[in-house]
């Protein structure tokens, strides 16, 4: 048996450690065991005590001061500081038995989701050195995003960079699902679950027609002329095409407050560890040499 593991991640404020409290108490009422662990060296007040807690190995506010760093210059020497100290992840992981889900909280600063290199190795340590933890990455974007649809498929780009980095088994989540009101809403929101491009092209709040856009596209004199261009309009098009074409992206609903949704993130999770496993790739047969 190997142990089980969920990387609860997504951009800042998009319900992460609301999440993890809700995963964590629907575990408990369902008496399965959970270990929690904070990776977010500034989160604060936390409903459920994490098991492991990155603070007690570092905490931004102090490398902020001392260092005299920013918010992410600092969390990245956060990260940095937690790779050159595995041990402190690693030994108390050794002891957590297979029968535990292993739910880690992750801080929201996107660049750890797109291009630093420092959540791979830190994936690939969990998953693939003596750890063997069989993990499944949970993002979130909240389901507020769909008022605004290039903000969606820019967040949506975020998750997918997230899938692109870490090769991991993934799944995507649309918090925050009380806040989604109304029947039209409601029934909008089936095109964002399974991506659909045409969203781009009907969006109510594009003020301009793609003529307008043409006019001003040709017109140099203006930055208008660049910012709003049907160029702009073509990319967001193509882009949203290319995630609707692969069906790259699709999201779960989560509402926190709700037992079945979260029965439902749960099998999710566990369905996708267990699809992992079975595909991973067996030891290669021995080589008959003798021929
Ligand atoms: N209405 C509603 N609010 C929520 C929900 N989940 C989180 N929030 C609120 O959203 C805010 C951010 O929630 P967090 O769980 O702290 O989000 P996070 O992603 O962990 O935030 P960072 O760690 O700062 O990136 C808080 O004010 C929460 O109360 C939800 O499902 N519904």
């Amino acid at each position: 048996m190997s142990k089980f593991g969920t990387l609860v991640m997504g951009p800042a404020g998009a319900g992460k450690s609301t999440f993890c409290t809700g995963l964590i108490q629907h575990l408990q009422n369902n008496k399965r065991p959970c270990f929690y662990v904070n990776l977010d060296p500034a989160a604060e007040d936390f409903a459920f005590e994490p098991d492991l807690d990155i603070k007690d190995l570092i905490s931004l506010e102090d490398v902020m001061e001392e260092m005299s760093l920013g918010p992410n210059g600092g969390l990245i020497y956060c990260f940095e500081f937690l790779m050159e100290n595995l041990d402190f992840l690693t030994d108390p992981l050794e002891e957590v038995t297979d029968d535990y889900l292993i739910v880690f909280d992750m801080p929201g600063q996107i660049e750890l989701y797109t291009h630093v290199p420092i959540l791979p190795g830190l994936v690939k340590t969990l998953m693939h050195g003596s750890l063997n933890i069989r993990m499944c990455a949970a993002y979130l974007l909240e389901a507020t995003f769909v008022v605004d649809r290039p903000k969606f498929f820019s967040g949506t780009l975020s998750a997918m960079s997230a899938m692109l980095m870490l090769e991991m088994p993934h799944i995507n989540i649309l918090s925050k699902m009380d806040l989604v009101k109304g029947q039209v809403a409601k029934r909008e929101l089936k095109r964002f679950v399974q991506v659909d491009a045409d969203l781009i092209e009907d969006d109510p709040s594009r003020r301009t027609t793609d003529e307008e856009d043409n006019r001003k596209y040709r017109d140099p004199a203006t930055t208008e002329s660049l910012m709003s261009g049907s160029a702009f309009h073509k990319l967001n098009k193509a882009v949203a095409q290319l995630i609707d074409d692969f069906s790259m992206v699709s999201y779960l609903k989560l509402d926190v407050q709700d037992e079945d949704s979260l029965n439902a993130i749960l099998s999710y999770i566990d369905d996708a560890i267990q699809f992992h496993e079975a595909q991973e790739p067996k030891e290669p047969k021995e080589m008959n040499t003798e021929e």
